[in-house]
């Protein structure tokens, strides 16, 4: 099973029903410990560690972590940051006696602090409620300039869980580590959190995690395509993907769709240019053209990429809402909709599969606000889309969220700044075209496609082309399929998805 990411009212939930059944103090002592296990795994001979503690429960689980670092033979400090101490009768209190007990050093300023190799953000936790403001910016901002590796406990100080934007204009902790005790948080891994948590650990100390309805996406969703093909098989049983775009002056992006659907495994691609003429694309002669596509020549329709406004354009749309394939809707496509209601409903009238792939300009045309209110809360705005349109909604970007409309959602850990290149959106629907036309579930038609998108990234933060992502999810994919033939499915929810990244990379051969 895939990662479940926790909203902070069940966390809550959680926390209180494991202080009645453990005692209250024995999930900050849990937490403290896995957070010393964490820097000693990072740094394994003794170094020097300043930790930062705030007034909460995040500075107690800070105050633990000094402690048993102190125990196994680092010069550990930690600073009561704003000079705030916890309140009298807490757990965090409780913890910060414990640190002074055994002689642990404790300083208000951080720069009375001597140097260290690692430090370690215990500031604020989910609990943070309002903007940082005063001494708290400023033990941030010292926190950031360390040369040092940075810790962050639960999540990075500044960073609303929930929504992986930050609490107020100041921006807060940027950590190469993030180790977060329960279970994830959705606002680690979308928006801003994608970029400041840095390598995500998650640590459920000892505790049954209940079900969520928003989950990491990790190749276990995706199963179904981790199979490998039949050797009898032939391009039929593959299906065929239609795509139809090709408005004046922009044929590439349709093209870009056929190649990407093409190199995912599609048996065959047909391509209508609604403005313009190709008979065959050099760059890709496999594609075939028409004029006007058949509709009952083809297994699932990506429409939108590069298509225009034309009246042949909003025909072709309007035609494509009616028919019982997967749909998958890109670019101009999503903006027609938006802009008019018939076409909104008769979209969610639609019986068959249909996912919208919105970037978060078309999102916000969509639900007629801003790209800022989009990106200020991204798993909700794709819920609301989800529902406003009654389909699958994939508000791309740092951290793609994926919400079908009963509510179940997915945000994607996999992607770089890479991806922001003309047609790397294009990439993507037609490689979720291809996924589609081979048949695999919904659910895994869409996850992989993501997820393996994202995946031909990593490691790459400029200067990718979008022709070279498919080459390279595809390689991604091949040996995720070898690695399964070979140790089963099993080894695959062993893994943390970064070291799954990091050895099938492409690139980092
Ligand atoms: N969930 C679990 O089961 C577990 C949770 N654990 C840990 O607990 C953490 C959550 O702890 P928490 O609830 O005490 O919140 P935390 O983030 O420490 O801060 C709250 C304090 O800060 C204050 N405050 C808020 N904003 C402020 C601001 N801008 N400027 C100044 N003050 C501000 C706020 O005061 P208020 O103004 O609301 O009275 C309150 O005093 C969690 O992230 C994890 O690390 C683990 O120990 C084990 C298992
Ligand atoms: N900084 C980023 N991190 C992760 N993914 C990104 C980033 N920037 C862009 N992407 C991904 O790249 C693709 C861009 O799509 P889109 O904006 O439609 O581009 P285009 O219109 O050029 O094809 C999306 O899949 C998006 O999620
Ligand atoms: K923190």
């Amino acid at each position: 099973m895939s990662e479940q990411l926790l909203e902070l009212s069940t966390l809550r939930e959680l926390e209180e029903k494991n202080a009645r059944i453990l005692g209250p103090y024995t999930l900050m002592e849990r937490a403290g410990t896995a957070a010393a296990d964490l820097v000693c795994h990072l740094h394994e001979s003794p170094c020097t560690v300043t930790v930062l503690c705030g007034p909460g429960n995040n500075g107690g689980d800070g105050y633990v972590c000094a402690r048993a670092l102190v125990e196994r033979g680092y010069d550990v400090y930690c600073v009561q940051v704003a000079g705030k101490s916890p309140k009298e009768g807490t757990n965090a209190y409780k913890a910060k006696q414990m640190w002074e007990e055994i002689g642990g050093r404790t300083f208000e300023d951080p720069y009375n602090a001597p140097k260290s190799q690692v430090v370690v953000d215990a500031i604020f936790g989910i609990g943070l409620n309002k903007p940082l403001k005063g001494e708290y910016i400023d033990a941030v901002q010292w926190y950031n300039e360390r040369e040092a590796v940075h810790v962050s406990l639960d999540i990075p100080t500044g960073l609303d869980s929930q929504t992986g934007q930050w609490i107020g204009s100041m921006p807060g902790c940027r950590s190469d580590v993030t180790i977060t005790f329960l279970a994830g948080k959705p606002g680690l891994f979308t928006g801003i959190g994608q970029e400041v948590c840095g390598h995500v650990h998650t640590d459920n100390l000892g505790v049954s995690i209940p079900l969520s309805n928003i989950n990491l996406v990790e190749p276990i969703d995706f199963k179904s395509v981790l199979a490998p093909r039949k050797l009898i098989s032939s391009k039929k049983d593959f299906g065929r993907l239609g795509i139809i775009g090709g408005g004046k002056g922009k044929v590439g992006a349709a093209l870009i769709a056929g190649a990407a659907a093409l190199r995912m495994g599609a048996g065959s691609v047909l391509v209508e240019l609604v403005e313009e003429n190709l008979v065959y694309d050099p760059g890709c002669p496999e594609l075939m053209f028409r004029e006007k596509i058949d509709f009952s020549e083809i297994d699932a329709l990506v429409i939108g990429p590069g298509l225009g406004f034309s009246q042949t354009a909003r025909q072709r749309l309007n035609e494509a809402l009616d028919l019982q394939i997967p749909l998958i809707i890109d670019a101009d496509a999503l903006t027609m909709i938006a802009q008019d209601s018939e076409l909104t409903s008769k979209t969610a009238q639609r019986s068959a599969h249909t996912v919208l792939t919105p970037h978060p300009g078309e999102a916000a045309r969509l639900l007629k606000t801003t790209v800022k209110d989009v990106q200020s809360d991204r798993v909700m705005r794709a819920q609301e889309i989800s529902v406003l349109t009654g389909t699958v909604t994939v508000l791309k970007g740092s951290g793609t969220v994926i919400a079908q409309k009963s509510g179940i959602t997915w945000i994607n850990p996999t992607g770089t700044a890479g991806l922001a290149t003309a047609g790397s959106g294009d990439v993507l629907c037609g490689m979720i075209g291809a996924m589609f036309a081979q048949k695999f579930d919904f659910v895994s038609a869409i996850l992989s496609s993501i997820y393996l998108h994202g995946a031909a990234s990593e490691n790459i933060d400029c200067g990718l082309l979008a022709g070279d992502i498919a080459p390279s999810a595809l390689h991604i994919l091949q040996n995720l399929r070898m690695d399964v033939k070979k140790n089963g499915l099993k080894q695959l929810g062993e893994l943390s998805c970064h070291q799954r990244i990091a050895s099938h990379n492409f690139y980092s051969a």
